[in-house]
């Protein structure tokens, strides 16, 4: 065990144990995370009636608070049930004075006004909450919700709900929840998030975009154990912010979570013919690929009638050690020593002398039977017949998939959290790339460090079919002395820089000695 990261909810109690505390307590127990709670209001409910909410005095709030802060002071605080407008002041106070102190603590507001069995949590009108709108970083609506909070006179879907909410209350990351209707297919839920704009989480490598919009879809699972399930998900999201998730890849384990929920709960939810209203099952840290959701983006609309690429044709063979190098001092070098797989990545060069390049690397690559990927340079690894590219998250936006996949060559695609990893598998590449493993002093990965645990969760994300399986590449920060934990997980292959570069003076051996021994720890 290990020190867990420490979540605040200040959330009513519901003396049903669906909602509320209760919720967040179970959640967040299941997700590695230590709960403190601050309780709001007691609230005297089952799961037909509400019958009051009985708010809890800002002087005990107020203790509380102050004496957590002594030994148990937050990363995240999840605000639930707000009872009345002077909690409502009490926690602006709050939210100001803890972030003063610990300026990467970030705040999620899930906006409970009412409640499923009817009745209301609270009489705040939007006027008297709109100071705890403005404070808060990522606020968790479902579409009732958001329609009150964006007051658009008409009916409107989630983006334009969501992008109100944000230009009349700047709040960084806004999750409209789609929920479960008896009637819909599918549960979609969709994120707009102001890139770079939460305390701490730097979550832009494309420096031209301020904002990224995306919806997660699942099927609807038929689950009437949902009481506590909106309380579940803002908690889930909390505990995977407390844990250094960026908001997206947050967002998608927690409604992989909720999903798994409603799954275990389907059969007993059933038995009673979907009358009986349970309380949303909580089941812990989700890894099964099944609970996670569909991302739907920009690139994922525009690549829909996209086929597959090419496979890169291993013949039962590992993919092995994927070394990557920037020059042809280097080609030359390592081509000799019976690799499947090389990347030329070439930065800081003028065009016209990187198309040279590559024709020439081209040219040797095939000489060796070496299955050669191009960064960056798509169009000229198509003109001049490499054998694959390998573009970046940035580079999808631009690339044309399209053209590299009519053209034959093979497509390697960066990813750096399961949110990415998702959306890149439904391309259908011929192989995805994970990274940063580790930190690594090649490229700033600031923020984007994934570490053993995530790599082993997006390996388990691709489908449970050994047909349609991609290979994945670990990248980042691999070396002699940890190779061997990357090759436990059980990735196809490992790229690395300067461990084959750097031979020399981190090991004192040769770039070839390096190459023989990562190639023997891979296996
Ligand atoms: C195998 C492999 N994985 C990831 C990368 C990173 O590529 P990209 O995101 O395009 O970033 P740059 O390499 O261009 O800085 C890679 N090159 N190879
Ligand atoms: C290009 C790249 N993309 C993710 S990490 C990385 C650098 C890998 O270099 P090294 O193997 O020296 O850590
Ligand atoms: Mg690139």
């Amino acid at each position: 065990m290990t020190k867990k990261p420490i979540i605040w909810t200040i959330s009513g109690s519901d003396c049903s144990g669906g909602a509320g505390i209760a919720a967040d307590i179970k959640t967040g127990h299941g997700l590695g995370v230590e709960v403190c709670q601050l309780i709001s209001a007691n609230t005297v409910q089952n799961s037909q009636q509400l019958l009051s909410v009985n708010s809890v005095s800002i002087d005990i709030l107020q203790q509380q608070a102050a004496l957590l802060m002594t030994d148990k002071p937050p990363s995240v605080i999840k605000i639930g049930l707000v009872a009345n407008v002077a909690q409502v002041k009490w926690l602006v106070q709050l939210l100001e004075q803890l972030k003063q102190k610990m300026p990467t603590l970030i705040s999620v507001y899930d906006p409970v006004g009412q409640a499923t069995v009817g009745g209301s949590f609270n009489s705040l009108t939007l006027a008297q909450l709109r100071p705890l709108l403005q404070d808060v970083d990522v606020i968790t609506p479902n579409l009732l919700e958001a329609q009150s909070l964006a007051q658009l006179a008409e009916i409107s879907d989630a983006e334009r709900l969501a992008k109100k909410i944000y230009d009349d209350f700047a709040i960084h990351s806004i999750i409209v929840k789609g929920g479960h209707s008896e009637i819909a297919l599918d549960s979609s839920d969709y994120c707009y998030h102001q890139l770079n704009q939460l305390p701490g989480k730097q979550d832009n490598q494309d420096k031209t975009q301020a904002a990224i919009s995306y919806q997660l879809t699942s099927k609807r699972i038929a689950s009437h154990y949902s009481h506590g399930g909106g309380c579940s998900f803002a908690t889930a999201l909390s505990a995977f912010l407390a844990h250094g998730y960026l908001v997206r890849d947050a967002f998608t384990l927690a409604k992989a979570f909720i999903n798994q929920g409603f799954n275990a709960s389907e059969p007993v939810s059933k038995l009673y013919g979907h009358q009986y209203y349970g309380a949303f099952e909580q089941q812990g840290w989700p890894y099964q690929a099944a609970f996670f959701p569909q991302a739907v983006d920009e690139v994922s609309k525009k690549y829909q009638t996209l086929p597959a690429f090419n496979s890169l044709n291993l013949a039962g063979k590992k993919l092995g050690l994927y070394p990557v190098i920037d020059s042809l001092y280097w080609l030359k070098r390592l081509l000799p020593l019976g690799l499947e797989i090389i990347q030329l990545r070439i930065k800081n060069l003028a065009l016209a002398d990187v198309e040279q390049v590559i024709i020439e690397a081209v040219f040797l690559a095939k000489s060796y039977d070496t299955r050669l990927f191009i960064n960056d340079y798509w169009q000229l690894a198509i003109k001049h017949g490499a054998y694959g590219v390998h573009i970046g998250q940035e580079d999808l936006q631009a690339a044309d998939l399209f053209k590299i996949q009519q053209a034959g060559l093979r497509l390697g695609i960066s990813t750096h959290g399961c949110y990415e990893f998702l959306l890149a598998q439904q391309l259908q590449p011929s192989y995805l790339a994970i990274g940063a493993v580790f930190p690594t002093t090649t490229k700033d990965m600031t923020g984007q460090i994934q570490g053993l645990n995530n790599l082993t969760q997006v390996l388990a994300l691709r489908p449970n079919n050994n047909i349609t399986q991609i290979p994945v590449v670990a990248i980042g920060g691999i070396n002699l002395v940890r190779a061997a934990q990357v090759v436990a997980t059980g990735v196809e292959s490992i790229a690395v820089v300067t461990a084959i570069t750097e031979a020399k003076s981190s090991y004192n051996i040769s770039p070839e000695q390096v190459v023989e021994k990562l190639q023997k720890i891979i296996g």
